[in-house]
């Protein structure tokens, strides 16, 4: 048997059934891959200006709820630009998710070395990974679903941005949603938080991990953080599984949400492989007039009647404003761009859910063998469960808590990665998403030969620190320069080491006693002489390898004139008529935990006051 798993040809003699038998069976799983996608999206055959009452640029999360809202009014001809083309294959299938990182699905953005932070990590710059294709970022992500708190939306309200009060976010959130977790849907008061019959299909991962995050969860409690059976409605000091955009095994993009069953509306016409370059904006009257595209190494224009509508994610959304003439004129100039609306906050004030880990070693989870992972490929193409089924780099546990004694709002998530023994892939994949450089990853390859990992990845919810965004050049095609700045303001160095003493104590909780669990050190040259655990210790390693949860916000915020912000509360975007951004680079201050589910919500919420603004 062993020789048979390490390619030695097998030598019983054989009249050619079971070969063909297992050959058939072969076939026939490779063959099963396909029920699992959707058709290709049908690509529109444009005329050079053609013209459009709305032309979304971006298919992402918000993106594609747009053009979806947009066009179930048979009145308005909408159409959907978006870079990439349809999500592979990799995309549906949550435990490949890894291989979507830094390939060409990806826009690979990494920030500037500032030659301060994350020097423990490699080249010094940290992965800003983003989905190039339909969905977006909703096609490559974790598929975390978190609402975040109501605080969160309170702090917009009273920013001065009226449309979003915590009832109408609640209500865009159950708009969009589709509650399909069995659990939750037999507890009234949890079913009644969430929508029933929005696009988005929402439930929990079937993990295979469930018998250690059980044990996970009793640690936690044992700590403070108290079991709820839902982390969108309690979330202070609280653990617990989150839900997922994710269904049956399969991922739930916003583009299978809301792209797809829109796609034979004939009002609705969509671009793959299209780049927008520009938007087109008249410099007298600072009307929108439409945008430039390239596409096949050809240049097209098209036209709008009514509005642009900008939702290309946190980073090209604020590039593609400067590459148009909206942002600081001095930039623009510098760059040899000609400014149109001298908009000082395009690009600025950016905010990113910085992370740092805490790595527990122990004797548990053993690894599974090579038979075994093969056999859950063959049982995920049947049962959509197994492995394959939920993410490839994190478990559903997470735990949300405060290190602000009686705070009623947490400022600290984590969430639980396990990886078993001897993990194949290890410090490749970590090379793809926390990018830890070979000094730290070699030992921690070493010391999981013999030993399972618990890794507790700790996301600073709200960070003190701004980062920015600038153009390299005025080439579209040249990734913008980004500066994510995490640490630098010292209360969240204060506020990360806090929080990592207080999870560090897990270690001392009866099960991971009982696996004979001890934290890991980091190798990092800079740290090694400081005390394992101790402040400097975790200050040290905080700076090192700071790095990032993948939720930029904020590079084209909302508020309340241009002084202070680049859009208004209707998401218009200040000084420009028909222009507005709808994304993640809106948000005003970031929420509570993962970003996915809010940017959807503010497509549902966007997309109504532009119907609203165009008299619908
Ligand atoms: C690796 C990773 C893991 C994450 N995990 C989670 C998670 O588990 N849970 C969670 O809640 N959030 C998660 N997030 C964050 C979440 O996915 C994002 O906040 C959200 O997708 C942002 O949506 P968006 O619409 O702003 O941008 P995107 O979804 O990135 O969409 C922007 C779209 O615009 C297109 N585009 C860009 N420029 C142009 C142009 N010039 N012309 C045409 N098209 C263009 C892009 O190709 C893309 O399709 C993760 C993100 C990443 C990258």
């Amino acid at each position: 048997m062993a020789s048979c798993f390490s390619n030695a040809p097998c030598l019983t003699p054989t009249n050619g059934a079971a070969p063909l038998a297992y050959a058939t069976a072969l076939q026939y799983f490779a063959a099963a891959q396909c029920f699992l996608t959707h058709n290709l999206l049908p690509e529109a055959k444009l005329k050079n200006h053609d013209t459009f009452d709305f032309i979304v640029v971006g298919a992402g999360s918000a993106g594609s709820v747009v053009a979806s809202r947009l066009s179930e009014n048979k009145n308005y001809n909408v159409l959907l630009i978006e870079a990439g083309g349809d999500a592979p294959l990799e995309s549906d299938i949550p435990g490949f998710v890894g291989s979507l990182y830094e390939s060409d699905y990806d826009w690979k953005y990494h920030t500037e070395n500032d030659g301060r932070t994350s020097q423990a990590i490699i080249n010094g710059t940290v992965g800003w990974n983003k989905g190039k294709m339909f969905g977006g970022s909703s096609s490559m992500n974790s598929m975390y679903y978190v609402r975040g708190d109501d605080q969160d939306y309170q702090t917009w309200y009273d920013q001065g941005n009226k449309e979003w009060s915590v009832d109408e976010v609640k209500r865009c959130f159950k708009k969009s949603e589709n509650l399909l977790d069995k659990e939750r849907l037999s507890n009234p008061k949890i079913s009644e938080f969430y929508g029933h019959d929005g696009p988005l299909n929402v439930n929990r991962f079937n993990s295979t991990f469930n018998e250690y995050i059980a044990k996970i969860l009793e640690a936690w409690e044992e700590i403070g953080f108290r079991n709820v059976p839902d982390l969108n409605i309690e979330n202070v000091n609280t653990s617990g599984y989150l839900l997922a955009s994710a269904t049956g095994g399969v991922r739930q993009s916003t583009s299978k949400a809301y792209v797809i069953p829109a796609e034979k509306r004939s009002n609705l016409k969509i671009l793959k492989h299209s780049l927008v370059t520009k938007v087109l904006i008249n410099k007298k009257n600072k009307k929108t007039e439409g945008v430039e595209v390239e596409k096949g190494g050809k240049k097209y224009v098209f036209y709008t009647k009514r509005e642009v509508i900008v939702s290309a994610g946190s980073v090209a959304s604020p590039q593609l404003l400067m590459l148009s003439g909206v942002g600081n004129a001095d930039h623009l100039s510098e760059k040899g761009i000609t400014p149109i609306v001298h908009s000082p906050n395009v690009g600025q004030n950016v905010q990113d859910h910085a992370v740092v880990p805490i790595f527990i070693f122990s004797d548990e989870p053993n690894e599974s063998s090579l038979p075994e992972k093969y056999l859950s490929y063959v049982d995920y193409l049947v049962t959509r469960a197994g492995p394959l089924a939920h993410d490839d780099i994190g478990t559903d546990a997470s735990a949300f808590y405060t290190t602000v004694e009686g705070a009623t709002y947490p400022n600290i998530q984590t969430i639980l990665v396990v990886y078993p023994k001897n993990t194949p892939g290890l410090k490749e994949g970590f090379s793809h998403s926390f990018r830890y450089n070979d000094t730290i990853m070699d030992d921690i390859v070493e010391l999981n030969k013999d030993h399972g990992i618990y890794l507790f990845v700790l996301n600073l919810l709200h960070p003190v620190s701004r980062g920015h965004i600038s153009l390299k050049s005025k080439n579209p095609h040249d990734a913008p320069l980004i500066y994510a700045n995490y640490l630098s303001d010292e209360t969240d160095v204060e506020t990360i080491v806090k929080a990592l003493k207080m999870s560090s104590k897990i270690v001392d909780t009866e099960y991971f006693k009982s696996i004979n669990a001890f934290l890991g050190r980091m190798n990092i040259p800079a740290c090694n002489e400081l005390e394992l655990d101790s402040d400097e210790y975790w200050r040290c390693v905080s700076i090192n390898v700071v790095s990032t949860l993948w939720h930029p916000v904020r590079s084209c915020m909302m508020g309340t004139d241009i002084s202070n912000s680049v859009v208004d509360s209707r998401l218009r975007v200040h000084g420009v008529k028909g222009l507005r951004v709808v994304d993640a680079s809106v948000i005003p201050s970031t929420t509570s935990g993962n970003t996915n589910a809010p940017t959807i919500m503010i497509g549902e919420r966007g997309s109504e006051l532009i119907l609203e603004d165009n008299n619908y």
